[in-house]
């Protein structure tokens, strides 16, 4: 049966036509292979045996492509919230497939988990004594072509890994967005998958900070034991310094959440200290700076306009080097004690890319429940959100200089 039965016209997009051409040069490693463009290149109709291309006339825009890097449990969920949030609309699982799916669909994003490239399931690497974090057990051919595919206007059957059961699941269909996330353990890994990215984050846990996380979410929500938790961590280490953490060097920003430094010995996790390190140089990236941009500021804005309670809030900003490379740097050390009068920091921070007074505040408000709403992991990444949105238009709409942001009140 010709893969092109599964799909209509009508449920993909109305300006769509399906064909099946007599070959296929994308090198994919499934038989059944998906794809459509958007503008019109390939000719022929009716249906047969082999792959399908689906062509659309549909928008001339561009799939502008972000990665996320981070080891599990370390906020990549939450940062992606925060994300799509700055989009508008919900982002959820595609409508009527599998509910083990990982993928996040919304009217500007769609977030795909680079889990989902695992060549290996959880049997397999078992077998073969490898970990999830090993690139033997994923298959960076397939996602590369893949995510070239999207970018250039195609859509594709992306593999599931499905986390309940451990095992690969049929695929689903991944059309091009306007912004796709790849989200997971390598999306800089690969070179040729790097090369693609538009722009890059990295979520740097210290191992402090995701011991306290882990705890917090898997003995006071999974009923894990402490012992197993430290193990799995234990476990995962070589891997995660061979193969994860040296991604961090390629990253156009990271996010990088360390103990407070306000708070002697603090082993507790609860208090943070949260660096925004920003490369020099990105392409429709602007950094963000704190009063003067390049100067070297330490600022404590806890006073009339800021309650702080114990141990207080402390900012730091300016210019720096990270593997070589030039970054200005945004810190903050401490937590907020009254989310709404963020307004006060926000109106001393430049380069926001917010589009009104108040948006950064506004978004935390929002989202106050999310992990992080009390400190510079939330303040950062709702910032780096926006200056996505920035990145997303700039390019869209052929710019290269970021806009400013709202005029400050
Ligand atoms: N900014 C934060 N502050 C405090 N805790 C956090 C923060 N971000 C995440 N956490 C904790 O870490 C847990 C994992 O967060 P999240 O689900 O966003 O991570 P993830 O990287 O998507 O995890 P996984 O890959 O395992 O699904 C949360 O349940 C929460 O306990
Ligand atoms: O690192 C991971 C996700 O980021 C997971 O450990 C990996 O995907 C394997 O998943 P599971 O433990 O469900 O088999």
């Amino acid at each position: 049966m010709s893969v092109c039965s599964a799909y209509t016209t009508q449920s993909l997009n109305s300006t769509c036509s399906i064909s099946t051409p007599a070959k296929t040069h994308l090198g994919f490693h499934q038989k059944q292979v998906v794809f459509y463009r958007r503008s019109s290149k390939r000719g022929g109709s009716g249906s047969g045996s082999g792959p399908c291309v689906i062509t659309c006339s549909a928008g001339d825009s561009q799939t502008v492509v972000i990665g996320l890097a981070a080891d599990s449990g370390c906020g990549k969920s939450t940062f992606m919230r925060r994300l799509t949030s700055v989009f508008g609309g919900a982002a959820e699982p595609p409508k009527g497939g599998n509910p083990d799916s990982n993928t996040l669909i919304s009217d500007m994003t769609t977030v795909i988990c680079l889990d989902d490239y695992h060549s290996l399931d959880r049997t397999g690497r078992k077998e073969k004594g490898v970990t999830a974090l090993d690139p033997r057990a994923n298959d960076f051919d397939l996602m590369y072509e893949q995510v070239k595919a999207i970018k250039s206007g195609v859509a594709v059957d992306k593999p599931i890994y499905n986390h309940v059961t451990g095992l690969l699941d049929p695929p689903e269909l991944i059309k091009p967005p306007k912004i796709l996330v790849i989200e997971g353990l390598h999306p800089m890994f690969d070179e040729r998958v790097r090369d693609l990215l538009d722009f890059s984050i990295y979520l740097d846990i210290s191992n402090e900070v995701k011991f306290a996380w882990k705890i917090q979410r898997d003995m006071a929500e999974r009923g894990h034991s402490l012992e197993s938790i430290r193990a799995s961590i234990e476990a995962r280490k070589p891997d995660f310094d061979a193969y994860i953490d040296p991604q961090k060097k390629y990253a156009d920003a990271v996010i990088e959440v360390l103990p407070t430094q306000l708070v002697p010995d603090d082993n507790e996790g609860k208090v943070l200290r949260v660096r925004l390190i920003m490369k020099e140089g990105v392409k429709h990236f602007s950094p963000v700076y704190l009063f003067d941009e390049g100067s070297t500021i330490s600022w404590i804005p806890c006073g009339r306009k800021l309650t702080c309670s114990y141990p207080g809030i402390k900012f730091h900003y300016g210019p720096d080097t990270y593997f070589g490379n030039e970054v200005s740097i945004l810190e903050m050390d401490g937590q907020f004690d009254r989310l709404d009068e963020l307004i006060y920091v926000e109106s001393h921070l430049s380069n926001i890319s917010t589009k009104f007074y108040g948006e950064v505040t506004q978004q935390m408000l929002k989202h106050a429940d999310f992990p992080g709403s009390n400190n510079g992991t939330g303040l950062f990444q709702t910032i780096v959100g926006l200056k996505i949105r920035d990145l997303y238009e700039q390019i869209t709409s052929g710019k290269t200089a970021a806009p400013l942001e709202a005029t400050k009140a």
